[in-house]
Parts: C-alpha cells; sequence; structure tokens
C-alpha cells in the first residue's frame, strides 16, 4: 500500500485557501469574502493526474509564521510539524490572491524561505483581470523559484495545473538537493522584496478601483453607514415574516393533513397518539419554520460574499471600540446568528484573549437561528399581522425588536465585563476589507441547502427524539378517570416543581416545561409546547388545533412578551456550553456564562411581564 501523501494550502486570509480546497478535494467547506472564516485545519482528499491520493489540508489564513492568535497557532503548527504524531506536509500550496499580490506576498516569501517543496497557486485572476491588472506568472515563478500556477478557485481554472504542479513538487522533494533552506529575511526586508516583485510581475494596471472606491465611500461614511446597514436589517426582518408566509402556510396544511390521514388510518390507541401528538404535531411545528429560516440565510450569505459584511464589521468597529471590543469581533458575533457553536469558534481569529473571552461569553445574546422558530410561533399568535404605516409590518417590527434587544444587552454586558472580569487595554481593529464580489447563484445555493439540511437534520434527529420523550413523560403513568392526563404525568409533576421558580416572571406550568428540553436545542421550545397542548387537547377531546390558536387560548400578551424576553437572554443550548468549556479550557466560564444568562433571562422577563401587565396589555 503506497503511503497517502500529504500536501496543505496556506496563504493570507481570504485568498482563497478553502474554495480551492472544495474544488480540489468536493469537500463542502464554508467560504465567505472575509478574513477568518477558517479557524481550524480541514482535510480532505485529492486524487493527482495519476491516480494517486494526496491528503490535503486547508489551513485558517494566517499572516506569519509567529502566530498572534489561537487560529494562526494552527497554521503555524501545522506547517512546522509540531502537532504531535503528525508530519509536517510534504507540500506547501501557497495561496495568493493575484488582486492584492504585494501583500499576499510578504507572508508566501517567509513559507518558500522553509526550503520545502512548494507550489503558488496565483488565485483570483479573474478579479485581477476585472480590476484592470495583467500579470505575468512566469516572471513571478523566477522571483520566487517555486511553481506558479495561475487558479481561479471558483470556477475551477487552473485546478489541472495545480495538482500536477503539486505532484511535481513531490518528486523534486525526493531529489537529494532539494532540500537546501534558503537564508532567513525578516520582515522589513521581505515587504521591500514583496513590493519589488510584485512590481516585476505586474505588468500593466489601469484602475478600476473607482467604482468600488465611491461605494466605499458611501457605505462606510460614519453617518450614511449605519443607516444603510440599519435599513438593510429592517428589509431582512420584514422579508423574514413577509416572503415565508405562503410556503409556511403551505407546510402547516401538510402536516395538519398529514396528521389527519394517520388519525383516519389509525385505529385509536397510544401508538396512534404518538405519532400524531408526538411526532407529528411536535416535529412539524419546527419544520414549518424552514421558509424562514431559508430567507434570513439568503441575506445572511448575499451579505458574506459581496463583500458588505466585512464593512459592517468596519462600522461596528466604533461602537464596538465603546463598549471595550474591536471590530475584530464582529464576524464571530455575526456568526452566532446562524449559530453560538462556529461564532465562539470564529474568536480564534481574535488576538487578545481578554477580547477573545469577552465575545466569547456575549456570543449566546446573538439571536441564533434556532430561536426564530420560537419567536416566530410566539408573534404570530400575538401580535396582529398588521402595517405600522408606509407597508411596515408590525410582526416584522417586534422581531426585528428582539434581535436588537439581543445586540443591545451583549454590549452592556461586554461593557461590564470589560471593565471588570475581563479587564484589559482595548486592541486596536485591523482587518483588510475585500473586494466587493457578485454572490455567485452556486456558492449561495449550495449555502442555502447546506442550512436547510442542517435544520432539517436537527428536526430530524435532536428534535425528534427529546419530542419523543417528552410525550412519553407526559403520557405516563396514564391519569385516572377524571384526572387530567398532564397534571398526572411525570413531566406534570417536574413541570410543576420549576413552574414555582418561573411563577413570578408570569410562566404558567407549559411555558415552564418548555424550558427544560429547550436546552437541548431552542426549537424544541416550540415542539415541546405543541406536544402539551396536543396531548391536553386530546385529553380534554378539543380536537385538533393549530398551535397559535392553542397558544392565544391558554396565555396573556404580558405572558407570551415575558416568554419571548426569556429567549432573548437565557443561555443557549447543552452544545454551546459544551464548545464554551472547550474553547475556555475549563468549566470556569461556562459556569459564569451559565449563571449571568439565566439570572439576566430571569429578570428580563419579569421586568416585561410586570410592565406589560401594568400597561395593561
Ligand atoms: N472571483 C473569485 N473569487 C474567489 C476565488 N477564490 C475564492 N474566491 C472568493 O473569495 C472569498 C474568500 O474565499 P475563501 O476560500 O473563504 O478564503 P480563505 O483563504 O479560505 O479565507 P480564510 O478562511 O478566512 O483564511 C470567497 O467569497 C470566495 O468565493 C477566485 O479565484 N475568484
Ligand atoms: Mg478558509
Amino acid at each position: 500500500m503506497t503511503r497517502l501523501r500529504s500536501a496543505a494550502l496556506v496563504g493570507n486570509p481570504n485568498a482563497g485557501k478553502s474554495a480551492l480546497f472544495n474544488a480540489l478535494t468536493g469537500a463542502r467547506q464554508k467560504i465567505a469574502n472575509y478574513p477568518g472564516v477558517t479557524v481550524e485545519r480541514k482535510s480532505g482528499r485529492l486524487v493527482l493526474p495519476s491516480g494517486e491520493p494526496v491528503e490535503l489540508t486547508d489551513l485558517p489564513g494566517s499572516y506569519g509564521l509567529h502566530p498572534t492568535s489561537p487560529d494562526e497557532a494552527v497554521t503555524a503548527k501545522v506547517i512546522l510539524g509540531q502537532f504531535p504524531g503528525e508530519s509536517a506536509p510534504e507540500v506547501l500550496v501557497i495561496v495568493l490572491d493575484a488582486s492584492n499580490l504585494e501583500q499576499h506576498l510578504v507572508f508566501a516569501q517567509e513559507v518558500i524561505a522553509l526550503g520545502r517543496p512548494t507550489v503558488v497557486a496565483l488565485n483570483m485572476i479573474d478579479l485581477a483581470e476585472r480590476d484592470g491588472l495583467v500579470l505575468d506568472p512566469q516572471a513571478l515563478e523566477k522571483a520566487l523559484g517555486v511553481p506558479v500556477i495561475p487558479t481561479v478557485a471558483v470556477r475551477r481554472r487552473g485546478l489541472d495545473e495545480l495538482a500536477a504542479a503539486i505532484a511535481g513538487a513531490e518528486a523534486r522533494a525526493a531529489a537529494p538537493h532539494a532540500e537546501h533552506p534558503r537564508p532567513h529575511i525578516d520582515l522589513t526586508e521581505r515587504r521591500l522584496s514583496a513590493h519589488a516583485i510584485a512590481e516585476a510581475a505586474i505588468v500593466s494596471e489601469t484602475s478600476r478601483h473607482r467604482l468600488h472606491a465611491r461605494l466605499d465611500k458611501v457605505l462606510l461614511d460614519p453617518w450614511i453607514g449605519p443607516l444603510i446597514l440599519f435599513a438593510l436589517l429592517f428589509v431582512v426582518f420584514q422579508a423574514v415574516f413577509a416572503g415565508a408566509a405562503p410556503f409556511a402556510d403551505a407546510i402547516n396544511t401538510g402536516v395538519s393533513a398529514l396528521g389527519d390521514a394517520v388519525r383516519a388510518a389509525m385505529p385509536p390507541s397510544l401508538a396512534r397518539d404518538l405519532l400524531t401528538d408526538g411526532i407529528i404535531s411536535g416535529v412539524g411545528s419546527v419544520v414549518v419554520f424552514l421558509p424562514q429560516i431559508v430567507i434570513l440565510f439568503f441575506f445572511i450569505l448575499a451579505m458574506e460574499a459581496s463583500g458588505y459584511m466585512a464593512r459592517a464589521a468596519f462600522l461596528m468597529d466604533r461602537m464596538m471600540a465603546r463598549v471595550g471590543l474591536s471590530g475584530r469581533s464582529f464576524i464571530p458575533l455575526l456568526s452566532s446568528f446562524a449559530c453560538a457553536i462556529p461564532g465562539i469558534m470564529a474568536t480564534r481569529s481574535i488576538t487578545d484573549p481578554k477580547d477573545r473571552l469577552t465575545t466569547i461569553l456575549i456570543a449566546p445574546m446573538m439571536t441564533c437561528s434556532a430561536r426564530l422558530p420560537v419567536y416566530a410561533v410566539i408573534i404570530a399568535a400575538f401580535i396582529p399581522n398588521r402595517s405600522v404605516g408606509w407597508g411596515v409590518g408590525l410582526q416584522g417590527l417586534v422581531l426585528l425588536a428582539l434581535y436588537v434587544s439581543g445586540i443591545v444587552g451583549a454590549m452592556v454586558v461586554a461593557l461590564v465585563l470589560r471593565r471588570s472580569v475581563t479587564k484589559g487595554a482595548a486592541s486596536g481593529f485591523i482587518m483588510e476589507l475585500p473586494k466587493y464580489q457578485m454572490p455567485r447563484i452556486k456558492d449561495m445555493a449550495i449555502g442555502l441547502w447546506q442550512r436547510a439540511w442542517i435544520f432539517l437534520r436537527r428536526a430530524g434527529t435532536i428534535i425528534f427524539t427529546v419530542t419523543v420523550v417528552l410525550w412519553l413523560l407526559l403520557n405516563f403513568p396514564r391519569a385516572h378517570e377524571g384526572q387530567n392526563q398532564v397534571d398526572a404525568s411525570f413531566a406534570g409533576h417536574i413541570a410543576n416543581g420549576l413552574a414555582v421558580v418561573v411563577e413570578p416572571i408570569g410562566f404558567n406550568r407549559d411555558m415552564a416545561l418548555s424550558l427544560i428540553p429547550a436546552m437541548a436545542a431552542r426549537e424544541v421550545a416550540v415542539s415541546s409546547l405543541a406536544t402539551t397542548y396536543a396531548v391536553q387537547a386530546a385529553d380534554d377531546n378539543a380536537g385538533s388545533q393549530q398551535l397559535g390558536e392553542r397558544l392565544r387560548g391558554s396565555w396573556t400578551l404580558p405572558m407570551a412578551l415575558a416568554f419571548l424576553a426569556w429567549f432573548v437572554f437565557a443561555p443557549q443550548c447543552m452544545s454551546t456550553i459544551a464548545v464554551t468549556r472547550r474553547e475556555t479550557n475549563g468549566w470556569k466560564w461556562p459556569a459564569f456564562m451559565l449563571a449571568y444568562l439565566f439570572a439576566l433571562a430571569y429578570v428580563a422577563a419579569g421586568v416585561t411581564y410586570w410592565s406589560a401587565v401594568a400597561l395593561g396589555l
């Protein structure tokens, strides 16, 4: 058996390493148009033209071999073979952004100076051409002393040539004379020679950056910029409600029809109840939110791919600086809107440990997409679907307010933490602004499909399991004649205990009951309410009703608002706590996070409930 040879993709952030990795190995690593997307190494298999397999590793972007942040440390360790039990990759594939050549050559020279078999992928030549740059790869090859292959990762151009060069580089590695390390040159020298090399490799340059420069002037303007950002977010949340409605209705109808069909086809039994009241009503109540998730991610992905997201980070920097964070925290916090887990992982690109810790601690307050179903079901049930003027929907407005509450809460907490627990000097903001790009339809489609799949898989696994367990706990032990089933059940007893604690903040027993399984995954709050009310309805012979109607029948508006407030702040799922433990190396910070978020959620829900009651809502 031949040994699997190894190669690694190295280079500055946002050079297109992950895009190349995906193109070469068929993987689907996340790519986005801002630096710091990849924070962990990831391996895949590349098949060389000879049919020989190579283990290819995608690495976090880096500016040098002397790491300044945890993600850069991973890159340096892999390149230098410092991970225990692993040898250094045999071939280093340096990925350069052709339209940003001078800057990317600084790190490239450091890697080449290691004297290892190296190939350069001169990536993004399409963007260089678009910007009016004409490059001479041969000149670059001569200056660097290693093969240079022009590529366009996202259009799969130059891949075969690159694979062939990787194969060739390996052959060179086998030759005995190839192991001469080049003399080491320091950073200043590398900068100077990067300038010279880039100058020699650039044949002609006609400035076509003007349109983009003008765009940046507007989008990054200290006054207009934030307005545009806010307007954009506004549109997003309006669209989440308005655009999803027909699709959500269709899914809803489908789920109801399925429940009715099962009811008609099976004789009454516990098994039938498990299917209808447990699985179909529970899981179905969550799946209904698929269209909203897809719409939300459509906007997020489009902003990421176009390069706007990095501009948003730049805009937020001033606000972040005021609470003692840097704009660097923006991307991790933004990722947390999808899910706090990748968000917390993304903090690895933050250099300052205290900055990083603060960002980890507030990340759960960014509204993860798992909370969208909870918000949406309550809003749809309690907030009238009407316009507040100019075609602005009240429901979308409330949703935006919930997201904003989380953000404001996080900023306040950051401010407090930075003056107490994570005290330290604020670090400056250094982030390259990526080039504007038209989002590519294929990438968007893949991205949306991935998000939809993640959502559906959660519905089919964790939400399904928790719902079944809850249904069992709700149905056993069986009630005596004349006794309410939920009262008699295990779940009812547990909820009664918890209800004592949450009664002061306006929660009833059913709400209390939904809080426990929601620790497994946020969406389960919805499915557990659906299951609880379905079991109750079966018990009362109330017939099948939509979840929204049941909620309206048993909750008041202040209760609903308090429930929303709880979910803005309450600690996230177990997985978030677990990843916090891993990223902070211990239980201290996850415990702290759990405690402060519970306290905050309790107070927020209580204040909301009693204010709403006082206002007579
Ligand atoms: N036009 C064009 N865009 C590209 C090319 N290669 C990558 N991109 C885009 O450039 C952006 C960055 O690509 P990534 O693959 O995420 O970059 P990366 O080097 O992995 O970045 P980090 O993980 O942050 O280090 C994405 O929006 C890609 O779609 C290319 O050859 N041409
Ligand atoms: Mg990457």
